[in-house]
């Protein structure tokens, strides 16, 4: 996942791609609050980067269109992702014996904040997977998923990155073979709380996620994405009204498929062609000056030979 051309000026650089919940179920609740999801999950070829250098002592530096709605220290349930995923991967090498020293992170924000395409769960797990390669350390795949799982529900499938059904509150994660699509993600940059959404949500317990099987082509899985849903979507669209608009827009634009991501308030459209997603770029990126329109192709799913993790 290692970018070819990498930020300027750091040993190592790594993709953070944008985490698309191509269907969303919630079929229940735990007894701590947390609701029981099922998720087809894809992700884009596009994102956030985050370079890697060892350093004299730690430092974070940030760029991008997003990096002013960030916050920018690590301590706290509040903090950076990036620092949190620093700290806590550093403090269960140290304990182990192993070298974790001082380094310049530079978080490149593309992603737009609080959008549900997971843009923080992704920087965490390229944090994790960036430091792990810079610092030379080995560590068990079923501990790094412990650890993403403590940083957050979505970095699990995001340390994955590959098109996988996630389950519980994204910690059983099955890959599936998925083909990649032509999508185009919009967001109105109305920033979504997820736990706002959740406390929102009033049915909790809806019809399970049924996956087709079989070797499947991209209209299949669009006719299979009509039978499923995102059950955050209504609570969404009662908090922030003007988000409805924003599915029509694509469906207008040409998509073959529409729906909103996560908690919101991003939505992505799958198209049958390149050149029909860009056609659809171009004309929301001229009437909506201001609306984040990423142009961009999920990436390719193959079946999952280790089963589930
Ligand atoms: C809804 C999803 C779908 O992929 O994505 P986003 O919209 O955030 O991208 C995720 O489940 C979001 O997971 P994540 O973003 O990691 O959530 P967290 O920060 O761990 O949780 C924020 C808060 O949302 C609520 N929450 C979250 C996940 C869940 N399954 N049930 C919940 O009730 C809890 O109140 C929690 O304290
Ligand atoms: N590196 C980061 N990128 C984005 N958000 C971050 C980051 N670190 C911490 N956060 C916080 O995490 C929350 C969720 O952000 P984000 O992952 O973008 O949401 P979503 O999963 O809905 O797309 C925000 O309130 C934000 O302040």
């Amino acid at each position: 996942m290692t970018t070819e051309d990498g930020i300027p000026g750091f040993a190592l650089t790594r993709l953070a791609p944008a985490k698309i919940n191509l269907a969303l179920h919630v079929v229940g609740q735990r007894p701590d609050g947390y609701h029981l999801l099922e998720s087809l999950v894809t992700f884009a070829d596009a994102g956030d980067r985050i370079g890697f250098s060892h350093w004299a002592e730690d430092r974070f530096t940030v760029s991008g269109r997003f990096s002013t709605d960030l916050p920018l220290t690590g301590e706290g349930a509040s903090g950076n992702l990036v620092l949190r995923a620093r700290d806590l991967l550093r403090a269960h090498l140290v304990e182990r014996g192993m070298a974790a020293g001082p380094v310049h992170l530079h978080l490149e924000k593309n992603l737009p904040v609080a959008s549900g395409i997971g843009g923080g769960s992704a920087d965490a797990a390229a944090a994790l997977l960036g430091l792990l390669e810079l610092w030379g350390a080995r560590f068990d795949r079923g501990h790094l998923q412990d650890i993403a799982l403590k940083l957050g529900a979505d970095v699990p499938m995001c340390l994955e990155g590959r098109p996988l059904i996630a389950r519980g509150i994204g910690e059983e994660l099955e890959g599936l073979p998925l083909p990649s699509f032509p999508i185009l993600l919009i967001n109105p940059l109305i920033a979504v709380s997820t736990p706002v959404i959740f406390r929102t949500l009033t049915n909790k317990t809806n019809p399970a996620l049924v996956i087709p099987r079989g070797a499947l082509v991209g209209s299949d899985w669009i006719e299979a994405l009509k039978d499923m849903r995102n059950d955050l979507e209504p609570p969404a669209r009662i908090l922030e009204p003007a988000i409805g608009a924003v599915s029509d827009t694509l469906i207008e634009a040409g998509a073959a498929f529409v729906r909103m991501s996560g908690s919101g308030a991003t939505y992505f459209g799958l198209f049958e062609t390149a050149d029909e997603r860009d056609a659809a770029a171009a004309v929301l990126s001229t009437d909506h000056p201001n609306w984040y329109v990423l142009a961009c192709n999920s990436v390719n799913g193959e079946e999952d030979h280790h089963g589930r993790h």
